[in-house]
């Protein structure tokens, strides 16, 4: 056609141009063929998911209920107040925390785990929560850390030293509202606080990445850790909050490094400091400590934080009788009250009341949980078991 006359050279040149433009685009599909199907792959992935999520949102609408588990925080009145207005406290009858009709459900209130549960736990009352796996017991300690209140109830903590406190009632009391306004604004500020004189110890305590002195100040004086909540099956995410104004004027004086040293004793630690060249030296701790150490480890925090009331969920699942025996005596002698959850026999050697809680049976009878003393026959049976 060129050599006739009918068409320019140039147009051929244009023509060449134009098809390897066209041939190198259908090309990029052929070449590009395995990304663009793994990407299609994740684009049906992510539509499933959002399926599942909007699914999951009706059913909550669908089942949605006002009713939910209240934490409360009142305030453990100043004993000479009390005195001075004619009552007189009782002595050794020290109230830490009560239970209210408490109905505890999983989080999309499929299920029902505990009905009606009410009790109450004073200073030294330490309560063992027993029964079958799956029956709801870390759910429990759940409830009472606040994370998770599907269900109807309250938890009440009392809390001490409001004076400290900038939030407290007594420090915010106006004298020109009613005595009804105050309660209520109280049980509003109350609600949602979390307790810093409540520890949660889970059963596989978080390693923090950092030297040994980090892993024992952990969580009280580590201010500036802030791990990954999901990095920690198992274990309660509030230990690991921000803290608030409030914690700070909780918190005790920071231990010194004798401290230290002598409760990595107190928990039979002590060899760690050698083997592991003093507090300063980095690891990885979760790797380089067995777990009945990293159990032992968060005892050491336990005892050197000094909370008034510790949850235990089968902290001491790890441990030989002899070393679980022994960090029960080393919290009951610094004073701490504990609530542990466990499947072993011999726990009931160092607890007050036990709490058993069985498979909630929609057909069954209204309460599927009973509470009674630990009677001395049974820890001493234990004891020569
Ligand atoms: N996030 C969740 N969402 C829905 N259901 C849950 C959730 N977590 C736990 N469950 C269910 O709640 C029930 C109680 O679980 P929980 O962990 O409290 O039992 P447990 O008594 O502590 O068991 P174990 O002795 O085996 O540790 C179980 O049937 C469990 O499958």
């Amino acid at each position: 056609m060129y050599f006739s006359g009918k068409i320019e050279f140039g147009v051929i040149n244009q023509s060449v141009s134009a098809f390897n433009h066209i041939l190198s685009d259908f090309s990029l599909i052929v070449y590009q063929f395995q990304s663009i199907s793994a990407f299609s792959a994740v684009i049906d992935r992510l539509g499933e998911f959002d399926d599942i999520l909007d699914d999951s949102e009706s059913y909550i609408t669908e089942h949605e209920s006002n009713d939910e588990v209240n934490i409360l925080f009142i305030e453990n009145k100043d004993p000479s107040l009390l005195v001075s207005n004619g009552y007189v406290p009782q002595v050794g009858h020290h109230q830490l925390l009560k239970i209210q009709n408490l109905t505890l459900q999983t989080p999309q209130r499929k299920n029902i785990l505990i009905t009606d549960l009410s009790l109450e736990i004073n200073e030294k009352d330490h309560l063992l929560v027993m029964g079958p796996s799956g029956s709801g017991k870390t759910s429990f300690l759940r409830a009472l850390a606040g994370l998770w209140n599907t269900g109807k109830g309250n938890v009440i903590f009392y809390v001490e030293d409001a004076g400290k406190h900038a939030r407290s009632v007594s420090a915010d009391t106006d004298s020109s509202k009613s005595e009804d306004a105050l309660k209520t604004e109280e049980e509003q500020r109350s609600k949602n606080r979390r307790p810093s004189s409540v520890f949660f110890l889970p059963q596989k305590p978080y390693m923090v990445l950092g030297t040994l002195r980090q892993q024992l100040l952990y969580p009280t004086w580590s201010d500036k850790i802030h791990p990954d909540l999901n990095n920690s099956p198992g274990s309660l995410p509030f230990l690991s909050q921000v803290p608030s104004l409030a914690d700070e004027f909780d918190k005790p004086e920071k231990p010194t490094i004798d401290d230290m040293i002598q409760v990595l004793e107190r928990v039979r630690l002590g060899d760690i400091l050698s083997r592991f060249n003093g507090l300063d030296s980095i690891y990885e701790w979760s790797s380089v400590l067995s777990l009945g150490e990293q159990q032992r480890l968060a005892f050491a925090r336990l005892l050197l934080s000094k909370p008034k009331l510790v949850l235990l969920d089968e902290s001491t699942s790890a441990l030989d009788g002899a070393n679980e025996a022994h960090l029960y005596r080393q919290i009951e002698a610094a004073g701490i009250t504990y609530i542990s959850v466990g499947h072993r026999m011999t726990l009931q050697n160092y607890h007050k009341n036990i709490l058993y809680i069985s498979k909630y049976d929609a057909r069954g009878s209204e309460r599927n949980w009973h509470f009674e003393p630990i009677s001395q026959t049974a820890t001493e049976a234990n004891s020569t078991c």
